[in-house]
């Protein structure tokens, strides 16, 4: 049997993620099997039944193993060694019989299997469907096509799945039942001849064992490398003028050499861990073999026929290594590709990511992982902010600022909003925040619609903090805890720390001093609002241009620190490429359209994305 190489790894890697997602982030599969164990168990205890009966089929492979080994050894010892040749024949006749009974032993194996695998498949397929159907739901803005690529993607998936199972079940049970039979018959064949196979077995079981999780590991680690680094070559050579434009091809050039050297590091692991592999598979292929040849003068001298030896050596040759061989290679194939296809099923659930647009998969919703339930279907997140066919307009009969108009954004995204000046950005952030209603069209938060609440209510569902920082007379303390005006000193010195307002809060006096809000400055009140906006409860915070008096980095630590804030949505209206860059997508107004993708996919698609970026760079 040819030995597994690199390519085949690499191969069994990639058409596990042929199917794919964009590449899990590294680490996100680590752990895949825990997070696959409480759905495979109530999986597998629903079709014990179909189990056992694969099982007892499984037996009767068990028992012709068991024949053949022993008829070849009673042929030789009682028969033609005996020089009673019609003994032999009769037990050869025996052992043939045994041989031709596999075919209907076989049959009835597939017809169980059928019962176990079409419906991991179903439960897999109609799972695809909903989980697409729930996100059309929850995303309206997603265009059609992506929606029918990610189910396509999802069903060709069910289909990886469906056929690694197959492939693990069949091999898996053949491989235990086979050995079954094989060393019982061996035990009643000469005991002292599993003294001489079972160590080597049991070596290289243990090894392929220990190799296993390295091994898949190695696989996840290559396909990442691999497609993050055929994404970035493939994508380049349409990018260099905007690159070049934009000012950023030294970083881009970073970026990409060290993706490649990531695939080349990858790729060398894993030839490693194939070596290992390799080389347990010789152990247990071969060494029983050789074992069971070497000892042979021994087995002689304790009293093992001839034909007891040649009865081990078929056992070997003919069932157990073949079957332990195919076991392995399955499972370090077929198995990898199934962890990883199911644990995608699980993640998609888990974080409600839709990454057909090549993006960066979204925020998990909090307390959403594991929320699948096999093969039924699990909650979907409800999205932080979602809006559908909004129109807005500052009076009867003027032209709208946006129209037709939706959009989802996951609980613990960050997203940067952009557009020419007056497009419509603080127009938008007001809808959002349910201060300005719009036309037509409907706005939720967290599932809630916006409209109908009170400002109280409204408080602890969103802050929008605009340009001007509204600072009033009060303490320190009065002004920080404005949107929580029961918040302990915990939470404002956690405030105060994040946003690092120590400097300032010491020299306005500490927490009980008065504040003069017109000693401040617009960059200081800008700082308190900011502390507020920490303060506050609401999960969602908007952002508009309310950073712009601070400087850069303080602008960057600033919008971290929000972002940072435990179970914060951040949306920043940006007037720095650098806020949009910091953002895992951003969204273009332009008037007529938006657009909504990562920094990359939309210097790919959007015209005015790369102008506003170019004009960005060019006033520094
Ligand atoms: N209350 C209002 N009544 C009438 N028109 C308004 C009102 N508020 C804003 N507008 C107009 O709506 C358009 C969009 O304004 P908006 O402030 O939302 O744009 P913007 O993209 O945030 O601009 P900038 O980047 O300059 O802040 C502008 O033409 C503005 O003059």
């Amino acid at each position: 049997m040819r030995p597994a190489t690199v390519a085949d790894e690499a191969g069994a890697a990639r058409t596990a993620g042929s199917a794919s997602q964009p590449p899990p982030r590294s680490g996100r599969h680590r752990g895949a099997l825990r997070r696959l164990m409480p759905h495979a168990r109530p999986f597998l205890w629903h079709h014990r039944r179909v189990l056992l009966r694969l099982g007892a089929w499984s037996l009767l492979e068990s028992a012709q193993t068991f024949l053949v080994g022993i008829c070849l050894a009673r042929a030789l010892d009682q028969g033609f060694l005996a020089g009673q040749p019609t003994v032999g024949l009769g037990w050869l006749a025996v052992a043939a019989v045994s041989i031709l009974l596999a075919g209907p032993v076989l049959r009835g194996v597939f017809g169980q299997l059928s019962g176990l695998v079409e419906p991991l498949r179903d439960g897999l397929v109609r799972r695809a469907v909903r989980q697409a159907l729930n996100r059309a739901v929850a995303d309206p803005a997603r265009a059609a096509g992506a929606r029918r690529a990610a189910v396509s993607r999802l069903t060709q998936q069910t289909e990886i799945a469906r056929d690694s199972f197959a492939g693990l079940v069949l091999t898996v049970r053949s491989f235990l039942f086979i050995a079954a039979g094989a060393l019982v018959g061996m035990f009643a064949l000469a005991p002292a001849l599993l003294l001489v196979v079972l160590p080597p077995i049991l070596l290289g079981l243990v090894l392929f064992l220990l190799a296993l999780a390295p091994m898949a590991a190695a696989q996840r680690r290559f396909l990442d490398a691999d497609e993050a680094f055929t994404d970035r070559a493939g994508g380049l050579p349409g990018q260099l003028r905007d690159l070049v434009a934009c000012g950023v091809t030294d970083s881009a050039g970073e970026e990409t050499r060290a993706l490649a050297e990531e695939a080349a590091a990858s790729t060398r692991s894993l030839a490693r861990w194939t070596a290992v592999r390799t080389l347990t598979l010789g152990v247990a292929g071969h060494l029983p073999v050789l074992m069971l040849l070497a000892a042979t003068p021994w087995l002689l001298g304790q009293g093992v026929t001839t034909g007891a030896i040649m009865g081990a050596l078929a056992y070997l040759v003919q069932s157990l290594l073949p079957a332990l061989r195919a076991m392995m290679t399955a499972v370090g194939a077929a198995g990898s590709r199934l962890v990883v296809v199911l644990d995608r099923f699980v993640s998609v659930d888990a974080d409600g990511a839709d990454t057909a647009d090549g993006g960066t998969p979204r925020a998990a919703e909090p307390g959403a992982r594991g929320a699948f339930s096999f093969p039924g279907t699990g909650p979907v997140p409800v999205p932080a902010v979602w809006c559908r066919g909004v129109r807005v307009s500052y009076g009867a009969g003027t032209r709208p600022l946006v129209e037709g108009f939706s959009l989802s954004v996951g609980a613990g995204e960050r997203i940067a909003v952009v557009g020419p000046s007056g497009i419509g950005k603080s127009t938008l952030a007001h809808v959002l925040s349910g201060l300005h209603a719009p036309d037509e069209g409907t706005v939720r938060l967290a599932g809630q619609p916006i409209a109908g609440h009170s400002p109280r209510e409204l408080a602890r569902m969103r802050v929008l903090l605009p340009q001007e920082g509204y600072v009033f007379a009060g303490s320190v303390r009065e002004n920080l805890a404005q949107l929580e005006p029961g918040a302990g000193d915990e939470r404002i010195v956690r405030a105060v720390a994040a946003l690092r307002l120590e400097a300032l809060v010491d020299r306005l006096g500490g927490l009980d001093a008065d504040v003069d809000p017109a000693s401040l400055s617009a960059g200081e009140r800008q700082a308190l609002c900011l502390g507020r906006a920490y303060v506050s409860p609401a999960p969602l915070l908007i952002l508009d241009e309310s950073t712009c008096h601070l400087d850069p980095a303080a602008e960057a630590h600033a919008e971290d620190a929000l972002a940072d804030r435990p179970d914060t949505t951040l949306l920043v209206i940006a007037h720095r490429l650098s806020s949009a860059l910091r953002a895992d997508r951003i969204l273009v107004l332009d008037g007529t359209g938006t657009a909504f993708g990562t920094h990359r996919s939309l210097l790919r698609d959007s015209p005015l994305y790369r102008d506003l970026t170019g004009h960005w760079n060019a006033s520094g």
